[in-house]
Parts: structure tokens; C-alpha cells; sequence
């Protein structure tokens, strides 16, 4: 085993995180940055060889590009790059946890809620990837990190290719035999239905510990992915839900045309039997409130991306009717998305509306930091759902979404003001 270097560039190296067959995964600090960085540094055995080298500096190269385009929660972020450098590296967002890889044997499967949510964020993260005109071609699950708290990232972007380029691509049989579509083996061209396939495989082996086409070699695999039915999951585990199976076979059919035509339908699908699971209250997957706040009018313009981060930066709350969001004259650091339900702001008594689903509350204490009282008190009418977020965090998001948050907030505001002012010329006519 080689030594670990004590440092690569300006990252000081702490250990090793792991190996895959182009290069070793190395836990690195930047201290510039001052996080925790995973340095992914091809194998130096893979560059003696000049026409190996090509080919490995190549993908290396191809990752450092693609990968340095995408921005997304669901995707593992490039951060730096030395192609030059012997042996040359990718500096990597760094995930602390464990590949899915773990999550594939019968012993250790997620449970059937986690797992939809995993597949959902998928088709997120690869729609994200299909607009900017990728095509992943390697998805399985050892290029899915989950950290510990549970957020699943897509990697290795080394092998993905431009389906519009007109400059040169990787080529030859590039994937994972095991997780390769039908066209993929072939040779044909891909589409994004290609990377749908192999999530389906992965989906498949998360839910049954198995794969859904088992071949004692390569070659054997190849050939039943390219001419057999996939194993039954109604037969493997049959207390998943029915409809559950044929979302997977759907995904694993042999003709693209015959998969969903695109990632909002899968992503639907998978959507579809996670809310029809028996749960627990607040056990509501990160997939369902994603797509309740999609629906909300306040959030109309935000990216896929902006809402994501919304979603991380709130806490999610079920409060029941009555419940005093917040009180006039006592003091507030967060504003509230309600998600669901109706509530009632009063001020000294006075009723002054009622606001339905789909607005922000209490938005005041963000806009005028050096007023944190609140000037209403807002009740629930209802049974309500919010999220809550603290001025604090939104402050420190991302510029676009401080930006999404601002233009919102005017909207709102705007809308108010014309109401208030209708409301006084009724009251100026009434007199
Ligand atoms: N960004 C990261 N953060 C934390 N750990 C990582 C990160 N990237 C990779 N690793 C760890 O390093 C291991 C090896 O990564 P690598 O991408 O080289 O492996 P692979 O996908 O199994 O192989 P190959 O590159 O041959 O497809 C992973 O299984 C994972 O445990």
C-alpha cells in the first residue's frame, strides 16, 4: 500500500477516504477555505504507460469540466483542479458518510421512505444534469454519497458525456457493466432515458438487496440486461407496495421509449407511493415537501436549486389550530412560510386579515434587522404546516437566494400595500 502524501498542492492531507479503479480518495484541509476537502488523485501505476495516460489525464479532464459546471444541492461540487500536476488531481466537495454501496446487501437496506426520497433527489439532481445536456453514463450506487445526516450527492462526473458536443468524447463501452442501459451495451447513442435505466438498477438493488440482472460474470450480466426480464421485486420482498414495482419496471424497460419520457414524471411517480405510505406525523420525506413548496405562489420564480436550499435552511412544522405563531411586542428572529392552512394577524385586539396558504409571515424582522418586535400577533385558524427560517440563515445563503428572497418579499409587500390602500379608500368612502 502506498504511503499518504502529506500534503497534495495547498491541501494538507489527513487520510485516505477510499479507492476506485482511476484513483485513491484522500480526506485533504484547505486551509485558505477552512473546510474539509476529499482530494480524488489518479493512480499514478495508470500513468506510466503514455497512451494509458492520455486516457486517464482525459477523463480526469472531462470530470474537471463538466463536474465544474453544475451547482446543486444533490451533486457533489467540483472545487478545484490541477490536470498539470503529477499525478494530476480534482478537489472534491467533501461528504462525511458512506456510499450507497453500503446500502445494497439484504442485511442493511434504508428504509422503503429513505429510499424513494434517495431516488427522487436522483432524477433532481440528473434533470439538473440533462438541461445543461449531460448524460451521466455511471450511475450506481458507488458514485452516491450519503452523509451522515442523510443527503444523498451524485459524483464522479469522469465518464458523463455532452449528448449536443461537437468536440470528441469519451468513447468506447464507458459505465458499469452491472448498471448499464440496454443502448448503453449496444453502443447506440444515449439519452438521459440511459442514466433512468441505471438509476432504476440502483433503485432496484436498494429495495431488494439484489440486482435485477444477476450474471455470474460481465458477460452474463450484459447479456440479460440486453435480452431478459429483470428479476420480480413483487416476488424478492412483497410487502413493497405494488405500484412500487412497476414504477422500477418501468424505469428497466429495454426501450428507452417505453421508460418515463422524462425526470419530473419518474420523480412524480416515486412522489405518488411515498405519500400513499402509511407514516408517521412529521416523518414527511424531503421529496414531498419539496414538491409543497413548489406549489406555493410566494416561491413561483425560485430555481429547483433555490427551493432546495430553502427547504435545508427552515424547519419544517405541523401546529394545530390556535397556536400563537407570534405575539405583537415580543421579540422574533425567523419568518415563516405557511405551507398550509389559514391564519389570522391582529393588532391590539383588531383583526387586521386573514392569510391563506402561500405567503410569508412575520418576513418584517428579516427586512428591518434593527427591529426584531413584532407588530402583530398571528394566530392559526386552522391546522397549519410552516416553515420556519431564521433571518439569520437566510442571510447567509447563497446570493441567488438572498436575491430570489428579496424579489419575493417586494412582491409581497407590493401586494399589501395596494390592499391596504383599497381597504382605506372603502373606509375614506364609507365616511
Ligand atoms: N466527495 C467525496 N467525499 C467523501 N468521500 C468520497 C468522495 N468521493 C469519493 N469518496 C470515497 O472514495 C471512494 C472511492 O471513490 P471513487 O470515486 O474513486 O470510487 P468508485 O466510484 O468506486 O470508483 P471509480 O472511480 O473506479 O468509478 C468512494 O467509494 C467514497 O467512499
Amino acid at each position: 500500500m502506498n504511503a499518504i502524501p502529506a500534503s497534495i498542492g495547498k491541501y494538507r492531507i489527513e487520510r485516505e477516504l477510499g479507492r476506485g479503479a482511476t484513483g485513491t480518495v484522500y480526506l485533504g484541509y484547505d486551509s485558505f477555505g477552512s473546510r474539509r476537502v476529499a482530494i480524488k488523485q489518479t493512480h499514478t501505476h495508470l500513468l506510466s504507460d503514455e497512451r494509458q495516460a492520455t486516457r486517464y489525464r482525459r477523463l480526469l479532464h472531462n470530470e474537471a469540466t463538466l463536474a465544474g459546471q453544475l451547482r446543486h444541492p444533490h451533486i457533489v461540487a467540483l472545487l478545484d483542479a490541477d490536470e498539470a500536476a503529477d499525478p494530476p488531481y480534482l478537489v472534491l466537495e467533501y461528504v462525511d458518510g458512506e456510499s450507497l454501496e453500503a446500502f445494497t446487501t439484504p442485511d442493511n437496506l434504508l428504509p422503503l421512505a429513505e429510499v424513494l426520497d434517495i431516488a427522487y433527489k436522483c432524477c433532481h439532481a440528473l434533470e439538473y444534469a440533462q438541461r445543461l445536456g449531460l448524460v451521466h453514463r455511471d450511475i450506481k450506487p458507488a458514485n452516491l454519497l450519503r452523509s451522515r445526516e442523510g443527503e444523498i450527492k451524485l459524483t464522479d462526473f469522469g465518464t458523463a458525456m455532452v449528448t449536443s458536443a461537437d468536440r470528441t468524447q469519451l468513447s468506447g463501452l464507458v459505465g458499469s457493466p452491472a448498471y448499464m442501459s440496454p443502448e448503453q451495451i449496444r453502443e447506440a447513442s444515449l439519452t438521459h432515458q440511459s442514466d433512468m435505466f441505471s438509476l432504476g438498477v440502483v433503485l432496484f438493488e436498494l429495495l431488494a438487496g439484489r440486482r435485477p440482472f444477476e450474471g455470474d460474470s460481465d458477460y452474463a450480466t450484459i447479456f440479460k440486461i440486453g435480452n431478459e426480464a429483470p428479476l420480480s421485486l413483487t416476488v424478492i420482498r412483497p410487502e413493497l407496495p405494488a405500484d412500487l414495482a412497476a414504477v422500477v419496471d418501468k424505469a428497466l424497460a429495454k426501450q428507452p421509449q417505453d421508460r418515463y419520457a422524462n425526470w419530473g414524471d419518474f420523480a412524480s411517480a416515486l412522489v405518488a407511493i411515498s405519500q400513499a405510505l402509511p407514516k408517521k406525523p412529521r416523518q414527511t420525506a424531503d421529496g414531498e415537501r419539496f414538491e409543497r413548496l413548489r406549489a406555493l405562489p410566494f416561491l413561483r420564480d425560485f430555481t429547483d436549486v433555490a427551493l432546495w436550499e430553502t427547504l435545508r435552511m427552515g424547519q419544517w412544522h405541523g401546529l394545530p389550530r390556535g397556536t400563537v405563531l407570534m405575539r405583537e411586542g415580543s421579540p422574533g428572529d425567523s419568518f415563516y412560510l405557511l405551507v398550509q392552512g389559514r391564519v389570522s394577524v391582529s393588532r391590539k385586539g383588531w383583526s387586521l386579515s386573514s392569510l391563506e396558504a402561500g405567503v410569508s409571515i412575520g418576513e418584517m424582522v428579516y427586512l428591518q434587522p434593527e427591529n426584531k418586535v413584532r407588530t402583530a400577533t398571528v394566530t392559526a385558524e386552522s391546522d397549519i404546516v410552516v416553515l420556519k427560517i431564521r433571518s439569520e440563515s437566510l442571510k447567509q445563503a447563497s446570493d441567488e437566494l438572498q436575491i430570489r428572497f428579496d424579489k419575493a418579499f417586494i412582491a409581497l409587500l407590493v401586494k399589501r400595500l395596494i390592499a391596504t390602500n383599497q381597504q382605506l379608500a372603502e373606509y375614506d368612502s364609507d365616511l
